[in-house]
């Protein structure tokens, strides 16, 4: 099948059952284009890991087609290997070899020369943060340190698609980070297409151009996160905390403003509507530092407020 312009991946309304029943996609369509950040979301169980293993033709959908540049991922699965460096959840397939072989062998395998592949892992190795651990046993390692294995062996080779599930996870911010800045980087310099499926709504939004929410095996929504956020609540929330057993007066007053939500019982919101915060955003900031307000902030709607809004449809 020719490819329409751009086209890296097309699902083609894949539909996948478990042997003991379990619908876990149920007719799923879209196209991935070329240099894209996609990002799959969706609550535990909705049926994001098994598509994905079916994009990288490690299953076998029930029904339907995934299509790779045109070709059928079923059909050749070195033509996948050549041009898919796939990241999964599950246990590091190279947990028996040191840092370094790990790296380097993955190299290899795609087809990078000794001299280039020895460079590349020592880049890669330096870039990571693995330098201490570049001759420990990878099973020997902390679970955030064999995901940063894991990441590097995905960046070997330097294939023009990267599938991550759940990079993120395990790893403190620094880390979580500098995945997301190399994601950017290479994706920004060699036009990589990135699919990431993750939780991590907040990440997401900084790097995803497109994201498909997925629940209970259907797609409820995909568009770019901006399209996707004018769909939802525009209201600016401003969340207030107040000293434990505070001033129910802030409470009071504020309720001129918008709405107001309680969080706990020292915290509350006010859904402040777009088109009158910046008329009276410096009052209230000059109100709240007056007062016995021990914090506040103020949340645009974000992509978390598009994920509760699919959720709660279901
Ligand atoms: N090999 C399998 N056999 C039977 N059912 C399965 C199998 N793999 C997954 N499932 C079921 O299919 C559904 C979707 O699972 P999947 O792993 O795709 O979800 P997910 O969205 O990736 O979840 P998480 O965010 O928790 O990783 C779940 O109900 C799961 O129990």
């Amino acid at each position: 099948m020719e490819p329409l312009e751009n086209e890296v991946f097309r699902v083609e309304s894949v539909y996948k059952q478990f042997k003991k029943g379990k619908v876990a996609n149920s007719n799923i369509s879209f196209t991935i284009r070329k240099g894209e950040i996609f990002g799959l979301l969706g609550p535990n169980g909705a049926g994001k890991s098994t598509l994905i293993k079916q994009m990288v033709g490690q299953l076998k959908p029930t029904s339907g087609k995934i299509f790779l540049y045109g070709k059928d991922v079923l059909e050749d699965s070195y033509y996948v290997m050549n041009h898919v460096s796939y990241y999964s959840q599950e246990t590091f397939a190279l947990n028996k070899l040191k840092v370094y072989e790990a790296i380097y062998f993955t190299s290899m395998l795609r087809s990078v020369r000794h001299q280039e592949a020895k460079k590349e892992t020592a880049a890669l190795i330096e870039k990571l943060g693995l330098t201490k651990q570049r001759n420990m046993i990878v099973k020997n390692l902390s679970g955030g340190q064999r995901r940063m294995v894991g990441f590097a062996t995905c960046l070997t080779g330097n294939l023009p698609i990267i599938i991550l599930d759940e990079p993120t996870n395990d790893l403190d911010p620094v880390k979580r980070n500098l995945i997301w800045s190399i994601l950017q980087e290479k994706n920004r310099e060699q036009g990589t297409t990135i699919i990431l499926v993750t939780h991590n709504l907040l990440e997401a939004e900084k790097i995803v151009d497109r994201v498909a929410i997925i629940n209970h095996g259907k797609v409820l929504a995909l568009d770019s996160i901006g399209r996707l956020k004018q769909n939802v609540d525009q209201r600016y929330k401003l969340e207030i905390s107040t000293i434990l057993g505070g001033d129910n007066k802030i409470k009071t007053d504020m309720s001129k403003y918008g709405e107001i939500q309680a969080i706990t019982e020292n915290r509350f919101r006010v859904l402040i509507p777009k088109e009158n915060l910046h008329s009276v955003i410096g009052e209230i900031i000059q109100y709240l530092e007056a007062v016995r307000c021990d914090e506040y902030r103020i949340i645009p709607p974000s992509l978390e407020d598009v994920y509760l809004h699919y959720e709660e449809r279901v």
